[in-house]
């Protein structure tokens, strides 16, 4: 479904990614580790195309999309969850959720903004995928609160659950466990144990070893810019190189 060929990127001459291969097939988790700095945001940003290669490149379904603009991408089916993203205050969950609607159906942001008539049809279908996705994250019945008054686990879960609403052919998980703790970070691994059982595909980029190698079917390893290990997650974990990578970090 993704395949990342020979991707580079580097700021003021250094390499934060270098040379970086890998592919994510139909109904995958595949997971991407790696200490700090070892270019995790930016292989996620290259492959969002919110940054661009320098070198390499990437296929999504086939086509190649490395010189296409963020939206575009989002339009194939890429749906992103941003590390640390925020929830829009002011608005209910639902309102929320709906947000990410937008990129598959007819009308355009602004147009659905303006409420013109053509775009009635396309309302329904996006409440529809709303209450399904709410229904889908365990949040249904928090749909008209104001969402900027959920705990931080549930916003993690609403985030999620706006990325369902544009109907993904990937989704794309930077640090989702990042700032969650104990029960609220076990709900979310439970969450997306359902996904990878409704088959979705999912790349997730995260900090903590344990949460990647518990979900994923694979596992990809950063350090310093470049893969190090690419396999199984029990075979990833016992690799010297990978062991190394993390020590060096802790020490
Ligand atoms: N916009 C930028 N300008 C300059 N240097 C950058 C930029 N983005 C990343 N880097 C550098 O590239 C390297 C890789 O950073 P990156 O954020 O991709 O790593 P990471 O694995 O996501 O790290 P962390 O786990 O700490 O978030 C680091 O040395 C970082 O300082």
């Amino acid at each position: 479904m993704l395949t990342v060929t020979g991707v580079s990127r580097s700021f003021g001459g250094v390499y934060a990614v270098r040379d970086v291969s890998l592919s994510v097939a139909d109904g995958e988790v595949c997971g991407v580790i790696g200490p700090n700095g070892a270019g995790k945001s930016t292989l996620f940003n290259l492959i969002t195309g919110h940054l661009a290669a320098e070198h390499g490149r990437i296929s999504f379904l086939g086509q190649r999309v490395d010189r296409l603009a963020p939206h575009r991408r989002a339009r194939l089916g890429m749906s992103i969850v941003f590390q640390a993203a925020r929830v829009f205050r002011g608005m209910t969950v639902e309102e929320n959720v709906r947000v990410g609607a937008h990129g598959h159906t007819r009308a355009g942001f602004v147009s659905a903004a303006l409420r013109l008539p053509r775009h009635r049809a396309d309302e329904r279908e996006i409440a529809a995928d709303a209450a399904i996705a709410l229904q889908r994250v365990g949040l249904a019945e928090w749909a008209d609160r104001p969402a900027d008054r959920l705990p931080i686990g549930q916003q993690r879960a609403l985030q999620l659950a706006r990325a369902l609403c544009a109907r993904p052919r990937l989704l794309l998980l930077d640090e989702p466990a990042s700032g969650l703790r104990g029960e609220e970070r076990e709900r979310l691994a439970t969450l997306v144990e359902e996904l990878r059982a409704d088959g979705l595909t999912i790349l997730l980029i995260e900090h903590d070893v344990a949460f990647v190698t518990r979900l994923a079917d694979r596992v990809v390893v950063l350090d310093l810019g470049q893969v190090i290990a690419d396999g199984p997650p029990a075979e990833v974990r016992a690799d010297p190189l990978v062991l190394a990578a993390y020590l060096g970090q802790a020490s």
